[in-house]
């Protein structure tokens, strides 16, 4: 048991993330660091590689706990869902009120409004805080997402300016205070949906490229490192070309092709859509990209459509028009990825009204700079589209974006039809593209949708031109009386 509480801050969790974010915060000055981990051989270990970090090691929460400095404030940085509801209850028979317990993992944010309030009876704050940026950030750099109350983040904020990624651009923080309750683990919710989007338009690009051209893996990273100097710069892309250069040792192949082709998933990308669907969001572009992942992964359902009849012709590009399709696939991931932050926006605003969030979308895009998996240049645009006009309705609608898009259409248009005609997948482009043309609709078939549900099931409708609820009486002379509404 330590004599005297001497750190300021202390870390539970010492797998991956934990152990990273414990060194990065024991690297600046002022900070004593405490940790713990369920199991101590982790603890041991961490200790023993890093000396220079002085840590407060313990192998009890007891010791923990009294290891800290009053107010206390632990990082809890576990599997989240059952791991963190038991830190948190070895954390809350301890601690004493004023003190904070931050969540640092990827939980639920609906399981962090749930804990606030919990914790907050207990006359201690919570802050759940979304952490994004995987090992690397963590020990050099994470954006950080916390939520709770604005009173925790006067302890807090000063500590977690010091960790966080500073943009490239102003040397900011990349850490805000989101909003109460589960606001931060909202938002790191939609930034996961994004970044699910995001890897998946770059794997489609890569897709059509490859079937297209015939380019080698390597010879498609170049592609993409060229791509990473221009507007579509971002961290991605980035390590799309690492990725795609990397040769197998054992084999001698791209690593892409040896790869089994089947992608994983933790959940955060589905809560994205799960979220959406209860909001009525319309996420398509991050949805594609979920159930792209799910499809994959779907082994007897492929090899039993393996066989299944395609196009008649085999499609390639000619030599001489590859450079142009190149240029064209460049110009349909930027604007679906347009689509994919606009999407992602959309959700964090509806989200906001729900949960009774006051979210500043300029600032997420500012902590998105830098630090995170989706971290990009382009995110200052979006900064400065919400700065315009911060009750901006759509992303899309910016000027800037509305340019962009502008410049990009006539070429996601002519993708989206190549790979439709060729038989490739491209989930994400072609909903990106239909969610795109839907919003500029003058009108959508959603009337015929409409009288359908009035004609099964006296659903009731609006008309153009008159206020009311109106209701065809289909199995009867089918005149049309003014009703009160349905249920939606
Ligand atoms: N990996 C990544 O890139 C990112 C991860 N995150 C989130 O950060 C958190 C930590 O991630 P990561 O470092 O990968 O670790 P893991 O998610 O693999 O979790 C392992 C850690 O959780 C601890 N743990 C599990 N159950 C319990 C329990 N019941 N009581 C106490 N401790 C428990 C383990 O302790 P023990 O050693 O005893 O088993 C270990 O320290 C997760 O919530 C993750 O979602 C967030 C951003 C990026
Ligand atoms: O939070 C993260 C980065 O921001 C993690 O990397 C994320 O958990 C990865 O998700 P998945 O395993 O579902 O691809």
């Amino acid at each position: 048991m330590p004599e005297t509480a001497s750190a300021n801050i202390g870390v539970v969790g010492l797998a991956v993330m934990g152990s990273n974010l414990a060194r990065n915060l024991a690297s600046r000055e002022g900070n004593t660091v405490a940790v713990f981990n369920r199991s101590p051989e982790r603890t041991r270990t961490l200790v023993d590689e890093h000396p220079e970090a002085g840590f407060i090691a313990s192998e009890s929460y007891d010791e923990f706990v009294a290891s800290l400095q009053k107010p206390r404030t632990a990082v809890i940085m576990v599997q989240a869902g059952k791991g963190t509801d038991a830190v948190i209850s070895e954390l809350t028979a301890r601690f004493e009120p004023g003190d904070i317990i931050v969540d640092g993992g990827n939980a639920n944010f609906h399981d962090t409004i749930r804990r606030e309030a919990e914790v907050r009876s207990h006359g201690l704050h919570f802050v759940g805080m979304g952490v994004s940026g995987g090992e690397e950030g963590a020990l050099n750099g994470p954006s950080l997402m916390p939520g709770g109350t604005a009173e925790s983040y006067e302890t807090l904020g000063p500590i977690l300016r010091t960790i966080a990624a500073k943009a490239p651009e102003d040397g900011e923080p990349c850490v805000t205070h989101v909003g109460t309750d589960g606001a931060g683990h909202f938002v790191k919710m939609v930034h996961n949906g994004i970044e699910y989007a995001d890897m998946q338009l770059i794997a489609e690009a890569y897709d059509l490229i490859r079937q297209g051209t015939g380019k080698s893996p390597a010879e498609i990273a170049d592609i993409f490192a060229a791509w990473n100097t221009g507007e579509l710069e971002s961290y991605l892309i980035e390590i799309t070309a690492e990725v795609l250069r990397q040769v197998d040792a054992a084999t001698g192949e791209p690593l892409v092709d040896v790869i089994l082709d089947a992608a994983g998933a933790k959940g955060t990308g589905a809560w994205t859509v799960q979220n959406a669907l209860d909001l009525g969001v319309p996420t398509s572009g991050i949805a594609e990209a979920v159930f792209a992942r799910s499809l994959s992964s779907k082994a007897a359902q492929r090899e039993a459509s393996a066989d299944l009849p395609g196009p008649a012709e085999a499609w390639t590009v000619a030599p001489e028009d590859a450079d142009a399709f190149i240029e064209d696939v460049r110009r349909a991931l930027y604007a679906s990825k347009i689509i994919a932050y606009s999407q992602g926006f959309d959700e964090i605003i509806s989200g906001a009204e729900q949960f009774g969030w006051n979210i500043d979308k300029g600032e997420i895009a500012k902590i998105w700079r830098a630090g995170c998996i989706i971290r990009a240049r382009f995110l200052n645009r979006i900064a400065e589209a919400y700065a315009d006009d911060p009750s901006l309705v759509a992303l899309v609608v910016a000027p800037y974006f509305r340019d962009a898009i502008a410049g990009a259409q006539e070429s996601w248009r002519r993708v989206v039809q190549i790979a439709a005609g060729a038989g490739i997948p491209t989930p994400a482009f072609s909903s990106s593209l239909a969610y795109y043309d839907g919003l500029r609709a003058k009108r959508l078939p959603a009337a015929l949708i409409q009288g359908q549900r009035d004609f099964f099931g006296a659903h009731t409708y609006r008309r153009i031109d008159k206020d009311g609820v109106f209701h065809t009486l289909w199995s009867g002379d089918r005149t049309e009386i003014e009703t009160e509404p349905s249920w939606h």
